[in-house]
């Protein structure tokens, strides 16, 4: 996908799955996409999650919301979930499989990696990625199983490697440091409790589109 288009998708990539809810999830999203958010991401993990069957049921129904509203719907991790929902997208970490082997079996969908590094980052656009999703910035405790939390300092170092890919950051994220996040080279932030866990999903979601927006015009 042409990278300024995905630039301006990856500004409030809203990340969610049932077990981050605290309303029904499709009634977040719904209000998350209302308040802004410009990019879905379904997440079913952790302990308790859905099974698969209610986890597809779930995804469709998802999926449905994110048509209505014209916002890409990527999936994490599943790509055979991916495949027979005929998802926009898939994202994958370091651990989640061949690059290669994901990037030839669906040429034209987005595919976003998660990279901790320079190195990592370059392997990721060899391999085809069409965007890199770098963290964690700050500490989360959405994720239990992440890498060491890392600031803003690998943001800055790949833009100084020269790196222009689209970049979003992920990682303890809120409207109090979206700013900085864009500041220090991305291109957009996800987030997951900062929306999925807010009282206001709508008003959440307008917030960090609000300040993301605010440092795009700082750069
Ligand atoms: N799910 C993610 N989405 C992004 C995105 F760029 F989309 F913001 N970045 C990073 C991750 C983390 O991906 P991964 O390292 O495989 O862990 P998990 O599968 O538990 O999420
Ligand atoms: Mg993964």
């Amino acid at each position: 996908m042409e990278y300024n288009t995905l630039k301006l998708q990856l500004k409030v990539y809203f990340i969610m799955g049932s077990l981050n809810c605290r309303a029904e999830p499709e009634l977040v999203l719904e209000q998350a996409l209302k308040g802004g958010a410009t990019l879905f991401q379904y997440r079913e993990k952790g302990e308790g999650c859905l099974s698969p069957d209610q986890k597809n049921a779930l995804a469709l129904s998802l999926q449905k919301i994110c048509g209505k509203n014209h916002v890409p719907f990527i999936i994490n991790d599943d790509i055979d979930l991916m495949i027979s929902l005929n998802a926009d997208g898939l994202h994958i970490g370091q651990e989640d499989g061949d690059l290669n082997q994901i990037r030839s079996s669906i040429p034209d969908k987005i595919l976003g990696v998660s990279v901790h590094n320079v190195e990592e980052a370059e392997d990721a656009l060899r391999a085809g990625a069409d965007y890199l999703g770098v963290g964690p910035i700050f500490d989360t405790s959405t994720k239990m199983d992440t890498r060491d939390v890392m600031g803003f300092s690998v943001l800055k170092e790949l833009r100084a490697a020269g790196i222009t890919a689209p970049i979003v950051g992920i990682g303890g994220i809120s409207e109090e440091n979206a700013f900085e996040v864009i500041e220090a080279g991305a291109d957009g932030v996800s987030v997951i409790s900062a929306i999925s866990q807010h009282v206001n999903p709508e008003k959440a979601a307008s917030g960090l589109l609000e300040r993301v927006e605010k440092g795009l015009e700082s750069k």
